[in-house]
């Protein structure tokens, strides 16, 4: 078929234009060759199997596309298993199945809660199972009454000295669980939290494995109602997983299934707390936080993928005497709009990995019992969470809109990609809820120093992300020195201004929370401040582990060079967005701020001959990518063209419902005006 105006060798030509070593920039993604290898292996096993296929996916009814999942999780495993795959090559492969399933929450969830919380004995017993996916198991926090706040949790774990056992109940339709993936329909386990209550006093949340279902036939235990907790938001998308609904009356479980590595119940019923934090109740969630940030630059990348390719091949306007038309990826408005988001996809990418070392470092502390570092874990990982998801989650929909009006069509990819994203900005807590877990640990550091500025050199630093905090003698009165749009490029001056901005913002914050009568009610009046400044540091941990990512070796011709570009576009389109911030907080003048947008525009057009090269460096397959707009050959239009004539509607061409209610519409109507 012609193709009436796309050209499929349009991308073999943009792909020439790139300046730098694609496959050097596929190792600095990836993190190493190794990695590459090992993630393009995995990536086209998943794409050459028949089973995984996924392109009419978003045609199917709610129940062929659960057990469409439920078909390509057991053939995942099977191919894990017969391959022999390592723990890294299958959650690869199951990355690139690229379907929400219980597999997600029994492997995310499930298995690191046991792991974090059991004993050794507990993990002994239970993992060896869930390894061998003997049992299936979910995370069962969230009640159908509260979810951001845990302590809320009103589910009970009453023990009986008697039996030796303890009684799970929902006492009221508000305790029900509800949101758990994976406890609808399949599992057969869950962590479950619940308030532990023994000799008569409530000891708050604790977690708990349950059996919910039959091993032989499937069906409920008695005593546990289940059941999924109906559609969700879009085609498609996340509705193949099932979300749940799990009520108890009065079950009873052994002792030894309350998870028992940070507190015990003894045969006698005394309630032993070991010498661990509390928190470590919340590692589970600390845990998935941090697989999220990672998992953020995956689906902005993707996107990414899709609206540069097609931004190569689409044309409008600018045909003059019947001449080829422009690219709209030549359009700056088109580049200012898509070049900051290729540029954060590259953020965070590389924050998501420092945050996995970060996770690393803490666990190993954390087994050496040194908990120090665990208020810093939960800041960040709630921090990045937060400001990673909501960017994303906003860039995808940005991404729909960069492709006009084929990226509204379910065969771009887009609408699906967002719509299994945007939950990521409420699940493993809301965003903004969050965020103010940031705003605490900056309001009591800031407060911290504004009373100890005066022996700031000679008092307690504050290390880690917020060590910056320390140099508030210098931040709080700091003018940047930005004379040309060039000298935007020393990642010092950025650095400087972020810290600043963050800094300030913070101590502004605590000013005026230390005016108001309590400080409950200062913190509550300026939480919307709160939110900003928690945005701003955040902000600045991303714009500082992409600079120190440059201090590294990057080998590959050019590639350091792509990626010096990405790092002052990311850096500067915030400050350009967040100029009132810059401004107010006195950090830079009206003018330094015009310089740092002109010095944008040259960096996009810098970035323009790249583009294309710049998101094959994702390496993603045709498959994983799931978009007839983002294909790599770039033969878009007989795609679409195709991809249409898939749509059941198109099965016949008088469609269902003509005799009953077209025909003899269109009969009447013919009748009256023949009167
Ligand atoms: C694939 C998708 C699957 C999805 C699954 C899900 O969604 S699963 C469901 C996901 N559900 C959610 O994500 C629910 C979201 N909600 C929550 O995580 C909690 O309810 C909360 C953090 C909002 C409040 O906590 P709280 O009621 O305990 O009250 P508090 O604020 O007073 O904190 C007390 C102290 O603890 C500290 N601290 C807190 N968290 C952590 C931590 N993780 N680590 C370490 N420390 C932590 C905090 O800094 C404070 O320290 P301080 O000042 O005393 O030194
Ligand atoms: C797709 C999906 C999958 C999920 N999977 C699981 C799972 O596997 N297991 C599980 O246990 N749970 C799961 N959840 C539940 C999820 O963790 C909760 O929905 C989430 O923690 C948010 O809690 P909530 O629903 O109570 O929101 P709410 O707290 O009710 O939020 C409502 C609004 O109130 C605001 N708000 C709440 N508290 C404050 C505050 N203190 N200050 C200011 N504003 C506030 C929020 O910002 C939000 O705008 C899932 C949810 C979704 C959507």
């Amino acid at each position: 078929m012609a193709d009436g105006g796309g050209e499929p060798d349009q991308l073999a030509g943009e792909r020439a234009t790139a300046q730098f070593d694609v496959d050097g920039m596929k190792v600095a993604w990836a993190g190493s060759r190794h990695a590459v290898e090992v993630a393009d292996r995995m990536a086209r096993l998943v794409a050459s199997d028949p089973v995984f296929r996924k392109d009419t996916r978003t045609m199917l009814s709610r129940k062929e596309l659960f057990k469409d999942t439920l078909k390509k999780a057991a053939h995942a495993w099977k191919r894990i298993v017969e391959l022999r795959l390592t723990e890294e090559e299958a959650n690869l492969l199951r990355l690139y199945v690229d379907q929400p399933g219980y597999v997600d929450l029994h492997w995310g969830m499930f298995v690191p809660a046991i792991k974090g919380q059991g004993t050794e004995e507990q993990q002994k017993k239970w993992l060896p199972m869930a390894y061998k996916f003997q049992i299936i198991g979910c995370y069962a926090q969230t009640e159908l009454g509260h979810g951001s706040n845990v302590q809320g949790l009103e589910t009970t774990a009453t023990f009986d000295p008697s039996a030796d056992e303890f009684v799970m109940h929902s006492p009221t339709l508000t305790s029900s669980k509800w949101w758990p993936g994976g406890l609808g329909k399949a599992s057969t386990h869950a962590v479950v939290y619940a308030r532990l209550i023994t000799e008569g006093k409530d000891y708050g949340i604790h977690g708990f494995i349950v059996q919910l279902r039959s091993l032989d036939d499937h069906s409920p235990l008695p005593g546990v109602t289940l059941g999924d907790i109906g559609g969700k938001f879009g085609s498609g998308a996340y509705n193949s997983m099932d979300n749940g609904v799990l009520r108890f009356d009065h079950v009873r479980i052994p002792r030894d299934q309350m998870l028992m590595r940070l507190s015990q119940v003894t045969r006698e019923g005394k309630y032993v707390h070991s010498d661990v934090p509390k928190q470590l109740l919340y590692g589970t969630m600390v845990y998935v936080r941090q697989t999220i940030v990672a998992d953020a630059s995956k689906a902005l990348s993707r996107a990414v993928c899709i609206a540069v390719r097609y931004s190569a091949i689409r044309k409008q306007f600018g045909s003059q005497d019947g001449g080829p038309e422009t690219q709209v990826l030549n359009y700056k408005t088109q580049q200012s709009r898509l070049f900051p988001l290729l540029a954060s996809a590259y953020a965070y990418r590389f924050v998501g990995q420092w945050l996995k070392w970060l996770y690393t470092d803490v666990t190993q502390k954390l087994e050496a019992k040194d908990y120090s570092t665990l208020p810093e874990a939960h800041a960040c990982t709630a921090g990045l969470k937060s400001v990673t998801t909501s960017a994303t989650a906003d860039a995808i929909e940005e991404c729909r809109k960069l492709c006009g009006g084929h990226g509204y069509l379910n065969s771009s990819g887009l609408p699906e990609l967002f719509a299994v994203y945007v939950p990521a900005c409420t699940y493993e807590g809301d965003n903004v809820v969050l965020l103010l877990q940031v705003s605490v640990v900056l309001h009591l550091v800031a407060r911290f120093l504004m009373k100890t500025v005066a022996q700031v050199a000679t008092g307690k630093q504050p290390v880690g992300t917020i060590a910056y905090m320390g140099n508030i003698q210098h931040l709080m009165q700091c003018k940047s020195a930005v004379n040309t749009a060039e000298d935007w490029l020393n990642p010092a001056a950025i650095k400087e201004v972020f810290e600043a901005r963050a800094l300030r913002m913070a101590v502004n914050c605590a000013q005026n929370i230390s005016k108001a009568p309590s400080q409950e009610e200062g913190f509550s009046e300026l939480s919307p401040d709160l939110l900003e400044a928690a945005v701003a540091h955040v902000q600045l941990i991303i714009v500082t582990k992409f600079i120190e990512k440059l201090q590294e070796d990057i080998p590959g011709p050019g590639v350091k060079e792509q990626l010096q570009k990405l790092c002052s576009i990311y850096a500067l389109h915030l400050l350009h967005k967040h100029l009132g911030d810059f401004l107010s907080t006195g950090c830079i003048t009206a003018r330094q701020g015009a310089l740092a947008n002109e010095l944008l525009g040259k960096l996009y057009a810098q970035v323009r001959p790249n583009a294309v090269a710049l998101v094959d460096a994702f390496d993603y397959t045709d498959h994983y990518l799931g978009s007839v707009l983002g294909r790599y050959d770039g033969d878009v239009y007989p795609a679409l063209y195709e991809e249409a004539w898939k749509d059941p509607l198109n099965e016949t061409v008088v469609p269902d419902g003509y005799q009953e209610h077209l025909r003899p519409l269109l009969k009447q109507q013919l009748k009256l005006s023949r009167l």
